[in-house]
């Protein structure tokens, strides 16, 4: 049976209504696609919180999440099974910085679709860019 790993992303919006797409590096896993910042869930770890811990280690800010799940979407990759949890989020403290990623850009809704998203996100892209 493949792996199965629990991933949450943070969908963070600004006071432009931009969202904050990242560009996994090519030293990552799946190098060169675009995603949501975040990370594992780490077991015993409420997604709530790995994903705040994920956002100050990657991107070295501080986040407060909503208390919702916006896309909750299983996607079976060749090597592994992921459960990713979707979570919008906002900046509480500090500026994003790519220290993992490529590079970090912000988007209008519209032009999400202009992005190449790693496959499992595609579900929470489609559903953002329907709400407005
Ligand atoms: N963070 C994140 N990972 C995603 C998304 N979509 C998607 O398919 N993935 C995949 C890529 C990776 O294989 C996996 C997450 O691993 P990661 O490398 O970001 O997590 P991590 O920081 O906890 O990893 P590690 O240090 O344990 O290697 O999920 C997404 O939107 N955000």
């Amino acid at each position: 049976m493949k792996k199965q790993i629990k991933v949450v992303a943070a969908i963070i919006e600004n006071d432009q209504n931009e969202i904050l797409c990242a560009l996994r590096s090519p030293k990552m896993s799946m190098g060169n696609q675009w995603e949501f910042p975040g990370g594992k869930v780490e077991e015993n770890e409420e997604p709530y919180s790995a994903l705040v811990r994920e956002i100050s280690e990657e991107l070295g800010c501080r986040l407060e999440t909503s208390r919702e799940i916006f896309n909750e979407n299983t996607h079976e990759y060749d090597s592994f099974v992921i459960n990713l949890l979707s979570i919008k989020a906002k900046i509480v403290l500090g500026t994003p910085i790519a220290k993992e990623h490529s590079k970090l850009i912000w988007l209008k809704r519209e032009n999400l679709e202009s992005l190449k998203w790693a496959p499992a996100d595609l579900p929470a892209v489609i559903q953002l860019m329907d709400e407005k």
